[in-house]
């Protein structure tokens, strides 16, 4: 199973390459991949289990965090109340936005990383609305629409697979402003 030690920090070279595509059928490496991805963010978002073996809490992982260069993300976003169905609980193989809004959004808390170790206050401003092309770990494409909370975690994660890392946009002068085109939410 993944732990916290599976996941490179800053500085790791990993983090600040761009992924490669992965072609399909995935390999039987690839699957066991995606499935440790997903069952990584659920033990994590358990009390028990993320206590037990002392996992930071997820809700998006990306495949450079374990030092696999590839392009391949797994989201764990909760539902609004406890006992809802997850909002997106996904594996998605060579994400792609393929358009945005002008509009921008923030999380109020500004964000963190399972590969950063130190706090790094300031907003980072994301596009409010996407479009994306993705596909499955069967390999069918899927074009979705994404807003808010989960198109911010949806591009933090793409980030990883280009070699952007969250901090690389906060204004370092002004790292809480802020334009009239970008809500603040969370
Ligand atoms: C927002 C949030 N970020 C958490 N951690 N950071 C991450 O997920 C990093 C990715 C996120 C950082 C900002 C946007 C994407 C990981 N990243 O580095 C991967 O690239 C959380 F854990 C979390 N939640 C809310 C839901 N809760 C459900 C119950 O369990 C606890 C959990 C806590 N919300
Ligand atoms: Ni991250």
């Amino acid at each position: 199973m993944i732990t916290m030690d599976d996941i490179v920090r800053e500085g790791h070279p990993a983090l600040r390459e761009k992924a490669a595509e992965l072609t399909f059928p995935l390999t039987k490496e690839e699957m066991i991949l995606a499935n440790d991805m997903m069952t990584f963010l659920k033990n994590s978002q358990d009390p028990e289990l993320s206590e037990q073996y002392e996992l930071r809490a997820g809700v998006g992982l990306a495949a450079p965090q374990l030092a696999i260069s590839k392009r391949m993300i797994a989201l764990l976003i909760p539902g609004e109340y406890e006992d809802d169905p997850p909002e997106i609980e996904e594996v998605m193989i060579n994400p792609k936005i393929v358009s945005h809004s002008v509009e921008g959004v923030c999380l109020k808390e500004g964000e963190g990383c399972l590969s950063v170790d130190r706090e790094v206050p300031g907003f980072v401003v994301r596009h409010s609305r996407i479009t994306l092309t993705y596909q499955d770990v069967t390999g069918k494409s899927y074009k979705k629409r994404y807003k808010g909370y989960n198109a911010i975690v949806i591009q933090h994660e793409i980030d990883h697979l280009n070699g952007v890392m969250f901090y690389d946009h906060i204004n370092e002068k002004e790292p809480f402003e802020l334009d009239d085109q970008v809500s603040v939410i969370g």
